[in-house]
């Protein structure tokens, strides 16, 4: 039985810790593809430096060669927030009660995770894979915690023996590597340059996003 993984981000751009992971997903989930979801408004955050097609080109250049990557852009074809929960409704109705479903989140998403829209439906559609990042401990008494610790598998071939419902705590090697600091860095003149890939840069500055000087050197 195939098995579908979503790895969803507003990828403000889009960096060589996403890219990277994703890769990583594959060899550990045993998938001959992951799908990147780019979010269309972020919900629980404020407005994103780049536009919604504008993330989306750049999200196209950084996966241009890599057959294992895939964009998912349904989230920009709805109005609106980007909700998970209606994302995964949408793709359960197209793959079957059947398939399994893994909705990829780091874990200082999945921190806040009991604050997502319908977060409680979320295990009834998809099986949850969260990835360790720097950064503070998941708090041992919240919902996010709970749920792990109800849910937990450690074996990724467990995600294939049912459709959705398990949570699985992936420790992948992972570049330290933010967007924010992307930004920071390109606002400050200061080059970004092998944080995100050279196809990605070039269009950052041939647009002037993020406060890139267009004529500054690569
Ligand atoms: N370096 C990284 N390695 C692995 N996963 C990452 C990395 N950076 C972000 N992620 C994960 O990718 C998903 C999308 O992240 P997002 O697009 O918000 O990137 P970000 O770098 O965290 O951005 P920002 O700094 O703007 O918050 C989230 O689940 C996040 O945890
Ligand atoms: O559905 C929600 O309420 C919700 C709230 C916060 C984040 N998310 C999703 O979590 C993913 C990572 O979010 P972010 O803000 O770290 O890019 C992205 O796909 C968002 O759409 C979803």
């Amino acid at each position: 039985m195939s098995m579908h993984v979503i790895y969803g981000g507003t990828f403000d751009p889009v960096h060589h810790g996403h890219l990277r992971l994703a890769i990583e997903l594959c060899d550990r989930l045993g998938v001959a593809n992951v799908s990147l979801v780019p979010c269309h408004i972020p919900p629980h955050r404020g407005d994103t430096g780049a536009s919604a097609g504008q993330r989306l080109t750049l999200l196209e250049l950084a996966i241009r060669d890599e057959a294992s990557l895939r964009i998912d852009d349904r989230e920009l074809r709805r109005a609106g927030a980007s909700y998970t929960a209606d994302t995964l409704r949408q793709l359960r109705a197209e793959l079957g009660p059947d398939e399994p479903l893994v909705m990829v989140v780091g874990t200082d998403a999945f921190a806040s995770f009991d604050r997502w829209r319908e977060w409680d439906m979320i295990p009834e559609l998809a099986h949850i894979v969260v990835v360790q990042r720097p950064g503070p401990a998941l708090d041992p008494d919240g919902q996010p915690a709970k749920l792990l610790a109800e849910r937990k598998v450690s074996d990724p071939a467990r995600l294939r023996e049912s459709p959705a419902g398990l949570v699985l705590a992936l420790d992948a090697p992972l570049l330290d590597i933010s967007a924010t600091g992307i930004r920071d860095r390109i606002a400050q003149g200061r080059s970004p340059r092998y944080l995100i890939p050279d196809g990605v840069w070039a269009e950052i500055r041939r647009q002037g996003l993020y406060g890139a000087c267009p004529d500054g050197n690569f």
